[in-house]
């Protein structure tokens, strides 16, 4: 074995959303001696082809949604170029590098030593580095993360699969495609077609069943469903896809759906959005013994433990709940407990009632149970509030160009404890953390009605409801 050239208390394998955090709350906060090792850009998936990005091109697609608006309210908007989706995504590259440069100054200003290269368990702690500029380290430490998070899936039974793109490529392209196929029903390819329809793409979205976002509540399903319809999001239902292959203007994709027996669709883009891998094949796993479950996860405990002592797993790679801050708050929390002392003894993330949106047009918030998962779980104990309306930003609107704003509460017992809170429409991402600290409080639905309504906004429907 390799001679060890450094030591530390704790080195952190992947500088992404968790791995930072972790890191920054240990050699910041409590002064204990960390490495951080990043095999790609620093800040992971979130800064570079994540959360950042996607909602900077969302903000895109919501400005072309503005500029179309605009016109019911009296503006004589001339739009003189189509948008410059080439000038765009170099000022958004542009912007992520200047991140990853704040995320290097922010591991400096902790005093986290970070390593820019590839790392492979060699046992339970010991860590051999391979620098992206050549050379080894072979590092010692008292405790390890693994916070190495994942990458998008391809499918692996269909002929010409890998002519397609995924999230990462979505973030490469240069030029807007024409028409563009998505295939996939979550986060990914729902926010994807959203914003290639707004910013001008012919856009067809395959889905193996009948509907989107099957794991929301159903009346989110049913009117992000239809409301994508409406907007022209061509759906392909119960489809599946059995070739792909270069035709003269870029792709041809082979498919069947509820209409079509054996279709073909001349493309310029393909984009497969159907879950993601957790990234530990070369991790050295089995090196230190580190369990996975059948999907390859490491599993880890309520505590962020491995079944390896002083081995701790958090963030994508476990795939809990795969989002930024429940990494970063993951993360956090362990340094607290492992080097916080007495205080922090028992400090761990609870991974109850994590409020999410998806940033489609409109928007999506939930919090809580779905109505179908509450009423297995309390049967008649449950009481389900629901509302739709015309949010009154679209008053000056044709009806036909008005889109949904729908809002549902989910109550149990009694006291009519809020155990669900489901919304969709304009401004749901920004309505729904406030929302979520009262449901994360235990709030009733008495409570929602004790606060007094701000008007005339969205979010007073949800403290009315009847
Ligand atoms: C397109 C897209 C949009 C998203 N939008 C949102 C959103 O709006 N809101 C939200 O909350 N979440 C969003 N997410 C999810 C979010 O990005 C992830 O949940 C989050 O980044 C997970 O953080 P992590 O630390 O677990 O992993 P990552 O951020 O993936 O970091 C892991 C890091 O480890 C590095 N690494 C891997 N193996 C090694 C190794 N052997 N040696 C050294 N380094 C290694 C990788 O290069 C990577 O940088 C989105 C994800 C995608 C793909
Ligand atoms: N706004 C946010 O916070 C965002 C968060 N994320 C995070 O990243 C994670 C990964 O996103 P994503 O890739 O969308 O994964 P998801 O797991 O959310 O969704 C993938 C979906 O694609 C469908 N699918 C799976 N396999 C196939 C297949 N072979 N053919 C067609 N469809 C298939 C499934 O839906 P079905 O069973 O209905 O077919 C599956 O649920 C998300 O779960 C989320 O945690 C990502 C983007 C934004
Ligand atoms: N939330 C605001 C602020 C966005 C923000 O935090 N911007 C970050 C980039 S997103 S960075 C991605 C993500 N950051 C966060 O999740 C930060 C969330 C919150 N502020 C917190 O501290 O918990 C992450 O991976 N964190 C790991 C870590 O920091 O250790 C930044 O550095 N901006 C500087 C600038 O623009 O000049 C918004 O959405 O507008």
């Amino acid at each position: 074995m390799a001679p060890i050239t450094k030591e530390c208390d704790y080195l952190v394998i992947g500088g992404g959303s968790g791995g930072l955090a972790s890191a920054r709350r240990a050699s910041g906060q409590w002064g204990v001696k960390t490495i951080a090792v990043e095999s790609g850009r620093l800040g992971g998936t979130c800064v570079n082809v994540g959360c950042v990005p996607k909602k900077v091109t969302w903000n895109a697609a919501a400005t072309a949604e503005t500029i179309h608006e605009a016109k019911a309210y009296g503006f004589s908007v001339k739009e003189t170029a189509p948008f410059d989706w080439t000038t765009f995504k170099h000022k958004r590259d542009a912007y992520v590098k200047r991140l990853n440069g704040i995320y290097a100054k922010n591991l400096d200003n902790d005093k986290v030593e970070w390593l820019y290269g590839r790392a492979h368990l060699l046992s339970k702690n010991e860590v051999e580095v391979d620098l992206h500029d050549g050379g080894k380290e072979t590092i010692h430490a008292k405790k390890i993360l693994l916070a190495t998070g994942g990458h998008p899936n391809i499918p692996k039974n269909i002929p010409g699969s890998e002519l397609g793109i995924t999230s990462d490529g979505f973030f490469d392209l240069e030029k807007r495609p024409e028409k563009v196929a998505l295939v996939g029903a979550g986060y990914i390819a729902v926010e994807m077609a959203g914003m290639f329809h707004h910013l001008g793409s012919e856009t067809h979205l395959f889905i193996r069943h009948d509907k989107f976002l099957r794991t929301f509540d159903p009346m989110i399903q049913d009117k992000i469903v239809s409301e994508y319809e409406r907007q022209g999001i061509i759906i392909h239902r119960n489809s599946s896809q059995s070739k792909v292959e270069k035709a003269e203007k870029g792709l041809k994709l082979h498919y069947s759906d509820s209409s079509t027996k054996e279709g073909t669709l001349d493309l310029n883009c393909l984009l497969w959005a159907i879950g993601r891998a957790p990234e530990v094949e070369d991790l050295g796993l089995d090196k230190a013994g580190v369990k996975q479950n059948e999907r390859g996860q490491i599993i880890a405990d309520e505590y962020q433990n491995t079944n390896v002592e002083n081995i701790y797993s958090l963030g994508d790679v476990c795939g809990k709940i795969e989002l930024t801050p429940v990494a970063v708050a993951a993360g956090r929390l362990l340094s607290n407990r492992l080097f916080g002392g007495p205080d922090y003894k028992d400090a761990k993330l609870d991974y109850e009632n994590i409020p999410s949106a998806v940033f489609a047009h409109p928007e999506v918030g939930s919090i809580g149970m779905t109505e179908p998962a509450a009423r297995e779980k309390y049967g008649d104990k449950v009481k389900v509030y629901n509302t739709s309306f015309t949010a009154m930003y679209y008053a000056m609107m044709d009806p036909e160009d008005k889109p949904p704003t729908s809002y549902k509460l989910i109550c149990v017992g009694p006291e009519e404890k809020v155990v669900g809170l489901h919304i969709l429409g304009s401004g749901s991402s920004e309505m729904l953390q406030g929302f979520g600290v009262a449901v994360k409080m235990g709030a009733t639905k008495k409570d929602f009605d004790s606060c007094v309504a701000i008007h005339p906004t969205s979010a007073e429907e949800l403290v009315t409801l009847k």
